[in-house]
């Protein structure tokens, strides 16, 4: 390959992973791969800068903006930073810096770098107006609306409970939005109980999250935000250091993991301290960034094209550790998915002890080319259980088994089925399967279901060998007389220790005054315990208050069912088709029969006028006069239709502020009236 193929090679590539990393929030390849091929390139094009191409990812920001969001342009660019992953490297960028300022004495600020979104947030006169995407560094995506669901992010500052604090009329700040760890894991096992995939990693999963439409999901999503900058003009600040510190007067939510650093050695210490303890962060770290302190030193270093002279970030290589494969451990979820757990030989990584880790499904065997008995790579990423990263092909021995994975299920024996377009295989028996009843009856009593989670994991386990419950319905049928003095004891896989399970008196008082209460959890809670593929809880509250009732849920239409608002056909489809199962309809009736609530007590709109009879709607932004709620409920009351998407049978568009400018572009296309809110109100009176 010439040099230039090689250029325009790594060119495209690095180009076209940018933009699944930016745009898709999709990473193809991890960052290190990235960052050595960045690296090549950068070198290439020094040796022949002639072939550098005008589409080069070497001197521009990664990102770009996006058509679903208004576009904004930064007061001040929004830039990347450099980075090593060397220490020797570091030394060097501290020697430039020391020429950069002639030997003038200067302080280093270090920080951790959070693994998340940049984000851009404009206050005047102390009011969050603003908050965007870094785009490609000069434009980013107005995300206001989903910035603004952040709790920890003052929508106001300058006024505290002690005492009243002096903001600038108009100032910046930038931090990174992320979602913390264990929002992640709560959110992947909600995911996982319905039968949604899985989200990548946090980092991606926040990128996607900032980028959503609606504002309610995201919501919905606990995204947090540690701001780490600070801008105005005129400058109201000597340092970096006094911005931090201000920032958190102010109410910012600052991470308290910075320090100041007198020069490069103990920037050196601080690397070397938070290697392992940024484990114990509630986000993922990728690193470390380093920046001069003094501001008028920055400004005497100054920029390249795409990141400050003045800082550096220091980014950790994953860290690894090989050990043996002993087994695979093939775990079958409610819904049926199997995925399988690499049994390893206990190692140390970053301070815990692994024995397990993740191997997701049956492709990524393949793709690692793994087998039993092999010495593997496991790493620790953001995510809490390691995952193993690659195979030490050197130390592969005669021991080495190919691994079969398994045809039939592990805990049933039905014959496994793998789904078009899926990664995982299935056990299609849903009913027999003892792992996927255990799980049915696990989500029945979660708090969020019928709320009975008296009744743990063991318990449940040993109604159902005992035979006392087939069903969750069975549950209703429980007497004291069936459950008093059962007792097992179980040894615990894990750890070998043994586990008792026992129904004395006050455990089964308990458990029965729960399984009583929940007769009267809403309803809701009541279709979202039936466990329905892809019906969450918000998905469940939506048909709740859409039908009302079981029965009208039950039969209707499965066009009916797409048009509810954040249905759509895939779960539309997947309801239809619970409902059609016999068994699931003798459950349901077990249920009635408990006396279980199948109606909501929320108001169901009651009707106000014809005014907007026989008339399609749909809106976006957010109105004055209304919440989202009040706003469809009111064209419900009016005889109106909400749509869930624009299309040519939608009549009209309602239009507050903060639209989003896809939804108007397409209803231009597509000829559909625009309305504003007063509009609006006024066809309520006609
Ligand atoms: N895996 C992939 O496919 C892929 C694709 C593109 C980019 N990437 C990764 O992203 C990196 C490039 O992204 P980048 O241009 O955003 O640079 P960067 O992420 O390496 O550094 C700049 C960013 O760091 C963040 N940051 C976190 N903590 C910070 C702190 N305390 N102070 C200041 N900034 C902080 C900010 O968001 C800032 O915009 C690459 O080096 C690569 O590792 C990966
Ligand atoms: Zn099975």
């Amino acid at each position: 390959m010439t040099p230039q193929e090689r250029i325009s090679e790594l060119t495209e590539r690095l180009n076209y992973y940018n933009h699944q990393y930016y745009q898709n929030s999709v990473s193809e390849v991890d960052d290190f791969t990235f960052d050595q091929l960045l690296q090549e390139l950068t070198d290439l094009e020094k040796q022949y800068p002639d072939l550098r191409r005008s589409d080069s990812p070497t001197a521009r920001v990664g990102g770009t903006i996006s058509k679903e969001f208004a576009t904004v342009y930064h007061r001040f660019p929004m830039l990347s930073l450099g980075n090593t992953y060397s220490e020797t490297e570091l030394v060097e960028f501290d020697n430039r810096v020391r020429k950069g300022l002639r030997d003038a004495p200067y302080e280093y600020i270090c920080e951790l770098k959070f693994d998340g979104v940049a984000l851009s947030l404009t206050y005047e006169n102390g009011v969050l107006v603003q908050g965007a995407t870094r785009g490609d560094g000069i434009r980013g995506d107005d995300i206001t609306n989903n910035i603004r669901t952040i709790r920890t992010l003052p929508l106001r500052v300058g006024y505290n409970q002690q005492s009243h604090v002096d903001v600038p009329a108009l100032f910046e700040v930038r931090g990174e939005g992320f979602l913390p760890l264990a929002e992640f894991e709560r959110i992947n096992k909600e995911r996982e109980d319905i039968g949604e995939p899985l989200l990548a990693n946090p980092r991606n999963a926040a990128s996607g999250t900032f980028k959503q439409q609606d504002s309610a999901i995201v919501a919905q999503r606990r995204l947090d935000c540690y701001l780490y900058s600070f801008l105005s003009e005129p400058e109201v600040f000597q340092t970096h250091e006094e911005s931090l510190i201000a920032l958190k007067n102010w109410g910012f939510n600052v991470s308290p993991t910075w320090r100041k650093c007198a020069d490069i050695r103990a920037v050196m210490m601080y690397i070397n301290e938070w290697e392992t303890k940024r484990f114990d962060l509630p986000l993922g770290t990728d690193g470390i960034v380093i920046k001069v302190n003094r501001y008028d030193q920055q400004r005497e270093l100054g920029y390249t094209a795409k990141s400050p002279r003045w800082a550096i970030a220091f980014k950790y290589k994953a860290l690894a550790a090989s050990t043996t494969l002993n087994g695979i451990q093939y775990q079958v979820g409610r819904t049926g998915a199997v995925t399988p757990v690499a049994m390893l030989t206990p190692v140390l990584l970053a301070g815990t002890v692994v024995k397990r880790a993740s191997l997701h499904n049956a492709n990524e065997i393949e793709r690692l080319g793994v087998r039993l008995h092999d010495t593997v790579f496991v790493e620790k990423g953001g995510e809490i259980i390691p995952k193993i990263t690659g195979v030490d092909l050197n130390r592969r021995t005669d021991l080495s088994e190919p691994i079969q994975y398994p045809t039939t299920c592990p805990a049933c024996g039905t014959p496994l089925v793998r789904k078009e377009g899926e990664a995982h295989f299935y056990c299609p028996n849903e009913k027999g399967c003892p792992p996927q009843r255990q799980a049915r009856f696990e989500h029945f009593i979660q708090r969020r279901a019928m709320n009975i989670e008296s009744l743990g994991e063991g318990k449940i386990q040993l109604l159902i060998e005992r035979g006392l419950v087939q069903s969750p319905d069975d549950l209703y049928r429980l007497t004291n007389a069936d459950l008093l003095g059962l007792e097992k004891a179980y040894a615990d896989e894990e750890t070998g220790k043994v586990r008792v399970v026992k129904f004395g008196q006050k455990t089964v008082d308990n458990i029965l005054s729960a399984i009583e209460r929940s007769k009267q959890q809403p309803f809701p809670n009541v279709l979202f315990a039936l466990g329905i593929r892809y019906v969450g809880n918000t998905t469940a509250e939506r048909l709740a208050d859409y039908f009302g009732s079981m029965d009208a849920l039950m039969n209707a239409p499965l066009e009916t069912l797409a048009n509810v608002p954040d249905v759509g056909p895939r779960i539309a489809q997947s309801v239809a088709a619970w409902f059609t199962d016999s068994d699931n309809v003798t459950f349901v009736e077990g249920l009635r029969a408990a006396g279980v609530q199948f109606a909501s007590d929320r108001k169901i709109v009651e009707p106000e006028g014809e005014g907007l009879a026989g008339k399609t709607f749909l809106y976006t932004g957010t109105f004055a006069n209304f919440s989202r709620e009040e706003l469809e409920a009111k064209i419900a009351a009016n005889g109106g239709k909400l749509l869930s998407g624009i299309s040519k049978k939608l009549n009209y568009l309602i239009v507050g502020e903060n639209a989003g400018p896809s939804k108007l572009e397409k209803a231009q296309k597509l000829n559909v009236p625009t309305i504003s809110e007063a509009e609006f109100m006024a066809m309520l009176e006609a």
